[in-house]
């Protein structure tokens, strides 16, 4: 119950609420049941009633004091009547809770994802690019649905515990010493059967980490299929995912047959003691037949809801690993959240200056040692080097999302450590490698759906990125439909509507990263002569090989050896 414990605290006032109703139904139902057994004596015609409370034993007494003091006779109608009541009223409760219940566990959900999603965006970048991205997909899509199904089960759980209470506690009235011999042999029974309990639990665990095994494994198949497929390697593929698939599998069926033995075991169990009990009652100590049956029906109830209460704990733990494992990926995300930084309103009117930078990933990867670069405010700076000696570290620097660990880097004289981190980034306009558009109109991809960006701005952009005169040339203009991942356009073309994408909140720095490294001569010229066209409006920085922007570049720097060694165009190989 540690869970309910944990989700009571984060929503204390829905989870009152919530308990509150199941309790106001649980007594609702409690009512209707007491009249059960006063209806029982008049319609099996004891004669009991008729001679009032004086002659009835404690429980029947106490119930018809109470209703010949609130003015209702104990005529069958009433006695009816008052059970139709407890139902009703019992069930409108339990509408109430349960409706309770469900907006509860989708809010579990969605904050679940929600603080996921926040906490793994705010993180230092070096801790984002080590978290698979199947771990995050199968946390939003799998283990917070589980979360807040886990819940659920517990609160069904609660609202069965009540209802159990509320009939054990009518049977106590009417038979004390039968009720303590039934807890003891409820005790039994969820004693005996705590065992299926336990597997499920660890059949719940199981699955959480196979889950998150299986759909990392599967995003990263996926991501490669092409290549797969293309060296007729998908049966590696398929090797690896039905190695996973299998042991889930193996872990559902341990989670089932769990299931069904809860299932049987307590029914027969349960069932057993029942009849013993009318046994012992009617043969043994000769008890009246209304007073045994309404203790069957209290006790059966009572008993059943019992065993409801273990099914549903049951349920709650085979999904109760996947809430703690998402609390915890939370957590350690939060832990490694990105510094706040400075607070200085950044400006980029000199430049941007690497005084001895050292960096490294981790204790052994030393990337920089001593590098120093100059990027002039307005020119553009061009990255070349071979693979592997930091290029897009470098830029990574740049951006703020890493930091050096020895020397400095200034922008416009100033540390960029004392800059407030997102003003400066939003002074950024940035091209990957991969142009990756948006299955939707050439206006939605500049603007990535933001209202505030007016037509103006959007041509503007267009223009200034090269792209304006092939989009007019277009059926449609700027509402063409690019198709899938951008296909009804050349790579040029949607390389160009990226740098549009890039260039509409007027960067003050436009980074383009490997960006022309996969265009035809044609578009990789068209996307120069942009570069040339934005020089002194904006500083440009660029990691390319490409000869073109090699030989527009202001400044070539080659990195090697942790150092940053400035290159004449003409020099690169
Ligand atoms: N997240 C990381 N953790 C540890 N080491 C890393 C990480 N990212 C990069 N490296 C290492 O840092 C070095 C520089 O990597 P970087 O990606 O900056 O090089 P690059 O010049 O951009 O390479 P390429 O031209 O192949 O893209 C490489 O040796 C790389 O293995």
């Amino acid at each position: 119950m540690r869970l309910m414990l944990s989700f009571f605290r984060a929503y204390r006032g829905p989870t009152l609420l919530m308990l509150l109703a199941l309790l106001l139904s649980g007594l609702a139902e409690g009512i209707g049941l007491s009249a059960l057994l006063p209806a029982l004596n008049i319609a099996l015609g004891t004669g009991r009633m008729d001679t009032g409370a004086a002659d009835l034993s404690g429980y029947e007494a106490v119930i018809v004091e109470t209703l010949h003091s609130l003015g209702i006779a104990t005529t069958l109608g009433n006695m009816l009547l008052l059970v139709l009541l407890g139902i009703f009223f019992k069930s409108v409760f339990l509408l109430l809770a349960q409706r309770q219940v469900g907006y509860t566990a989708a809010q579990v959900g969605t904050d679940l994802r929600l603080n996921m999603l926040r906490a793994i965006l705010r993180s230092r970048w070096e801790y984002f690019l080590h978290q698979p991205a199947g771990r995050l997909t199968n946390a939003l899509a799998t283990e917070a649905e589980r979360s807040s199904q886990s819940f659920v089960h517990g609160a069904t759980a609660i609202t069965f515990l009540i209802q159990s209470m509320i009939y054990g506690a009518v049977a106590f009235a009417l038979s004390w010493k039968a009720s303590l011999v039934a807890i003891v042999a409820g005790a039994i029974v969820i004693g005996l059967s705590h065992f299926l309990v336990r597997i499920t639990r660890r059949a719940g665990r199981r699955q959480t980490s196979l889950l998150t095994s299986l759909i990392g494994n599967l995003t990263d198949i996926l991501a490669s299929v092409k290549a797969m497929k293309a060296m007729a390697r998908e049966g590696q593929a398929d090797r690896v995912l039905a190695s996973d698939t299998g042991k889930l599998n193996k872990a559902l069926r341990r989670q089932v047959i769990a299931a069904a033995g809860l299932d049987a075991g307590q029914e027969l169990m349960f069932a057993g003691f029942i009849c013993l009990g009318i046994y012992v009652a009617l043969g043994i100590y000769d008890m009246e037949l209304p007073t045994v049956m309404v203790l069957v029906v209290a006790l059966g109830r009572a008993f059943s809801f019992l065993g409801k209460v273990q099914k549903q704990y049951q349920k709650l733990v085979q999904g109760e690993s996947a809430y703690w494992a998402m609390l915890d990926s939370i957590s350690e995300a939060r832990d490694a959240a990105e510094s706040a930084g400075g607070a200085a309103p950044p400006t980029l009117a000199t430049g941007i200056r690497f005084e001895g930078v050292g960096f490294s990933y981790g204790e052994n990867a030393s990337v920089f040692h001593d590098l120093t670069l100059d990027i002039r405010a307005g020119s553009l700076t061009t990255l070349v080097g071979p693979s592997g000696t930091g290029k897009t570290t470098l830029v990574d620097l740049v951006i703020g999302l890493l930091q050096p660990t020895q020397g400095e880097i200034r922008v416009d004289g100033e540390p960029l450590s004392g800059l407030d981190p997102r003003a400066w980034r939003r002074q950024i306009g940035y091209v990957p490698q991969d142009t990756v558009l948006l299955h939707s109109s050439i206006r939605d991809n500049v603007t990535l759906g933001d209202p505030d960006l007016t037509p103006e701005a959007i041509e503007q952009a267009l223009r200034d990125a090269g792209a304006w005169d092939f989009i007019q040339a277009l059926p449609d203009g700027v509402d063409t439909v690019v198709g899938e991942r951008g296909g009804k356009l050349s790579g040029g073309q949607r390389q160009r509507v990226v740098i549009a994408r890039a260039l509409i909140n007027q960067p003050q720095l436009l980074i383009l990263d490997e960006a022309t490294s996969a265009l035809d001569p044609d578009s990789e010229q068209a996307v120069r002569q942009t570069m040339e066209a934005l020089k002194g409006r904006i500083t440009l920085l660029a990691i390319s090989h490409n000869r073109g922007m090699v030989e527009a570049a202001d400044c070539v720097y080659r990195l090697r050896d942790g150092r940053a060694e400035p290159v004449i165009a003409g020099d690169v190989a």
